[in-house]
């Protein structure tokens, strides 16, 4: 269970952030010591005005996270994962805190081949625009804790799935898709892989990073689940019941990553962090969420979703949500 520790804040810009940890982690924690600020991180004053009402310790999910959105717009990228990280270190510097958390990404390290797996000493190569905003914002807490002594440590996660995750993620996109009957865009040819984390998972290892992380440490967070693309929407398709027809091949993501793996043996040996759950359990209990949730979904479908949705989808499906 969480220790009792006053004042965290816990700081997201908007809700594109990685399958729905904030709430995960407020519900797992049923914490009254979190507190979810949405407060504007490239807004330095907003920022000050949070600080100086007293922050102990800064978790950073605030994040633009998509990377089919980062190559039609990298500018907001920028302006939120490298320049946002940088008004919230400061703020962190001016005021002290006791612990700065950066949760990022696997993708900061580039693509994999057949074999191998990333570590925390893999060097950062970043195919996307997305992926290259992300190490920014790492590179800069790097350095304000080997410039200024700032108390950091640094998480890097896989591919997260479970509730609340934006249904422009494969896994919801697919879900939600197929449950009216849509065709349902395979990029390439469908056999690139990602390592899927349970959202749960990825916010234990979160809270012990907080608690127990070494200062200056970065961690990787992985779930030991490599699956292909081809694999995850069959599997959700044979869930619901649903025609393997309704999968479409589409014209390739530019720079596609082919692979994603993360060796978490640094995390598992001296926090003692290990995933609870297994894809096979953890992808029916998220689709049955979906099933049960579908307000939550369509409300956002409803909104700025369309018009991201045709402009990704429209051209290689002829159709948007
Ligand atoms: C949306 C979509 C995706 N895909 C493929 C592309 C990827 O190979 C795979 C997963 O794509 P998704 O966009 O859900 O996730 P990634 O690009 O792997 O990145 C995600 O996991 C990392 C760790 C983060 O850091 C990102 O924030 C997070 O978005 O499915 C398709 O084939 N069709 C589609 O319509």
């Amino acid at each position: 269970m969480m220790q009792q520790h006053p004042n965290y804040q816990i700081i997201n810009v908007d809700s594109l952030t990685y399958a729905g940890n904030l709430e995960n982690l407020k519900s797992i924690e049923n914490n009254p010591n979190y507190t979810f600020s949405k407060t504007d991180i490239t807004d330095a004053q907003a920022v000050d005005t949070l600080f100086r009402q007293g922050v102990d310790v800064v978790v950073n999910f605030a994040a633009e996270s998509h990377v089919d959105r980062s190559i039609l717009e990298p500018e907001v990228f920028v302006k939120t994962n490298v320049l946002g990280t940088q008004v919230l270190l400061d703020a962190a510097k001016k005021y002290g805190v006791t612990k700065f958390v950066q949760v990022s990404t696997d993708e900061v390290y580039g693509t994999l081949g057949e074999t191998g797996l990333f570590t925390e000493e893999t060097p950062l190569t970043p195919n996307s625009p997305y992926s290259a905003s992300k190490a920014g914002g790492d590179l800069l807490v790097r350095a304000y804790h080997e410039t200024f002594g700032l108390p950091i440590n640094i998480t890097r996660c896989s591919n997260n799935y479970g509730p609340y995750q934006f249904p422009e993620k494969l896994i919801p996109l697919i879900i939600s898709r197929a449950l009216s009957d849509q065709a349902l865009p395979i990029y390439g040819d469908g056999l690139n892989i990602r390592d899927w984390l349970y959202v749960e998972d990825h916010c234990s290892a979160i809270d012990l990073v907080i608690h127990q992380g070494r200062i200056g440490e970065v961690y990787n967070i992985g779930g030991n689940n490599e699956r292909t693309n081809l694999h995850i929407v069959k599997t959700i398709l044979q869930e619901l019941n649903k025609p393997e027809a309704l999968m479409t091949y589409v014209k390739d993501r530019l720079g596609h990553d082919r692979r994603y793996g993360i060796d978490p043996t640094k995390i598992t040996q001296e926090l003692g962090w290990k995933p609870k759950h297994h894809f096979e359990t953890g992808i029916k209990e998220t689709i049955q969420w979906y099933l049960n949730n579908k307000e939550w979904w369509s409300r956002i479908q409803s909104g700025e979703y369309q018009d991201y949705s045709t402009k990704q989808y429209g051209d290689r499906l002829g159709d948007s949500l």
